[in-house]
C-alpha cells in the first residue's frame, strides 16, 4: 500500500480480513495502524517499510495518495515495478491512468474508485464512518482484484464502463468537496436551503460537462447524489478536501474541480458555479485548523 492515509487504512482493513499480509510503505512513519470503524477498534496488523529499499516483494500494489502525490511516490514505485505485479490506482478524478504515466511504470494498471467517509486523524490512525464500496475497470485485472477481496466487508464490483463511473463518482465530489472544504462544515452544510441550491447548480453544470465527455449520465443521476447526500449519508461525514483543509494539507481541487473547469473550456461549457469555487479554492493558503 502506498498511501497510508483514510483509503490506505480501509483498503488494508479490507486486505488483512481477506487474509492478505499488507505492507504499508510510509512517507510518515508510525508503529501501529488503526481502524475506528462503527464496529469499535482495531489494530490491523500491517508491516511498515519506510525505504524503498525495504518494501520487499508484493502481488498487488495498490496506490492511495492524493493526487497530486503521485510523483513523490515515484521512488516506491519503481522498486516494486518488475513489469508484471498490477498496480490498482484507488483516487479521485477521471484520470488514474494518466496521473501514473509520467513515471513511465511498466506495470498493468488497473484504475479504482471508493466510495466511503475514512479521515486519518494522525499517522497510523483512521476513523472509517461508513462501509465502503469500490469499483474497479472491468477485465481480468480487475475480476482478480474482486476475488482479492473476497472476505472483506468491502463491496466491490468491476464495471465495463469505468469511464460513466468515474464521472458519476466525479459527481459525488465535485459539490460536497468544495463546499465542505470551503466552509469548514461537514455533510450538515448540505441541509441548508441556499446551500443545496448552490450544489443543485454546482451538479447540473458538471452533469453537461460529463455528458460531453463521453459519459452516460443524466440529470436524475445528479439528482441522486444530492439526495444521497442530504438523505442517506450521516451529516457528521466529511469529505477528503475537507480533511485535507483542516490537516493543513494541499487540496486535491485541480484533479476534481479543475478537471471538470478545463474540460468544459474544451467544450465551450459555461460553467460560473465551478469557476468561482476553483478560484476560491486555488486562494487558499494551506495551515492547520484546529477544532473543526
Ligand atoms: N478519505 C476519503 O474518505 C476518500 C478519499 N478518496 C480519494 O482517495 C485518495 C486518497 O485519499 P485519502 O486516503 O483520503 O488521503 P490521505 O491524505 O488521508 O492519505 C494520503 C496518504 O498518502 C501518503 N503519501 C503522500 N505522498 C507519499 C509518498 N511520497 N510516499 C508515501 N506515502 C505518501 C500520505 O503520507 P503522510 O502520512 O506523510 O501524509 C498519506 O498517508 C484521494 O484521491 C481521495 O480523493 C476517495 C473517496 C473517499
Ligand atoms: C464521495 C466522498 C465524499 C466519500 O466517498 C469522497 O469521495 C471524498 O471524501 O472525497
Amino acid at each position: 500500500m502506498i498511501g497510508s492515509g483514510g483509503i490506505g487504512g480501509v483498503i488494508a482493513e479490507a486486505a488483512h480480513a481477506a487474509g492478505h499480509e499488507v505492507t504499508m510503505c510510509v512517507r510518515t512513519p508510525f508503529e501501529r495502524l488503526v481502524l475506528e470503524t462503527p464496529d469499535g477498534t482495531s489494530e490491523i496488523p500491517v508491516r511498515v517499510a519506510t525505504d524503498p529499499g525495504s518494501a520487499g516483494e508484493h502481488d498487488w500494489i495498490v496506490l492511495t495518495t492524493k493526487v497530486h502525490d503521485v510523483p513523490g511516490t515515484a521512488p516506491w514505485l519503481h522498486e516494486l515495478d518488475d513489469g508484471r505485479t498490477p498496480l490498482v490506482v484507488v483516487q479521485n478524478g477521471i484520470a488514474h491512468r494518466e496521473s501514473v504515466a509520467e513515471l513511465g511504470l511498466r506495470a498493468p494498471v488497473l484504475p479504482a474508485l471508493i466510495y466511503v467517509g475514512a479521515e486519518r486523524t494522525s499517522p497510523g490512525r483512521v476513523v472509517r464512518r461508513s462501509p465502503a464500496t469500490m469499483q474497479v475497470e472491468g477485465g481480468e485485472l480487475g475480476s482478480r482484484f474482486v476475488a482479492l477481496l473476497e472476505g472483506s466487508e468491502v463491496k466491490l464490483r468491476a464495471t465495463d464502463d469505468f469511464h460513466t463511473a468515474a464521472w458519476r463518482k466525479m459527481l459525488t465530489n465535485v459539490a460536497p468537496n468544495p463546499i465542505t472544504a470551503l466552509t469548514l462544515r461537514r455533510l450538515d452544510v448540505l441541509a441548508d436551503d441556499e446551500v443545496r441550491e448552490l450544489a443543485a447548480g454546482i451538479l447540473a453544470e458538471a452533469v453537461a460537462v460529463a455528458q460531453a465527455e463521453g459519459a452516460s449520465l443524466t440529470q436524475q443521476d445528479a439528482d441522486k447524489v444530492l439526495i444521497d447526500y442530504t438523505d442517506r449519508m450521516p451529516p457528521t461525514n466529511g469529505t477528503s478536501m475537507l480533511y485535507d483543509r483542516i490537516a493543513g494539507l494541499p487540496l486535491e481541487h485541480e484533479h476534481i474541480t479543475g478537471t471538470l473547469v478545463r474540460a468544459a473550456d474544451r467544450h465551450g461549457i459555461a460553467v460560473p458555479l465551478n469557476r468561482t469555487l476553483l478560484t476560491l479554492l486555488r486562494a487558499i493558503r494551506p495551515a492547520p485548523i484546529p477544532g473543526v
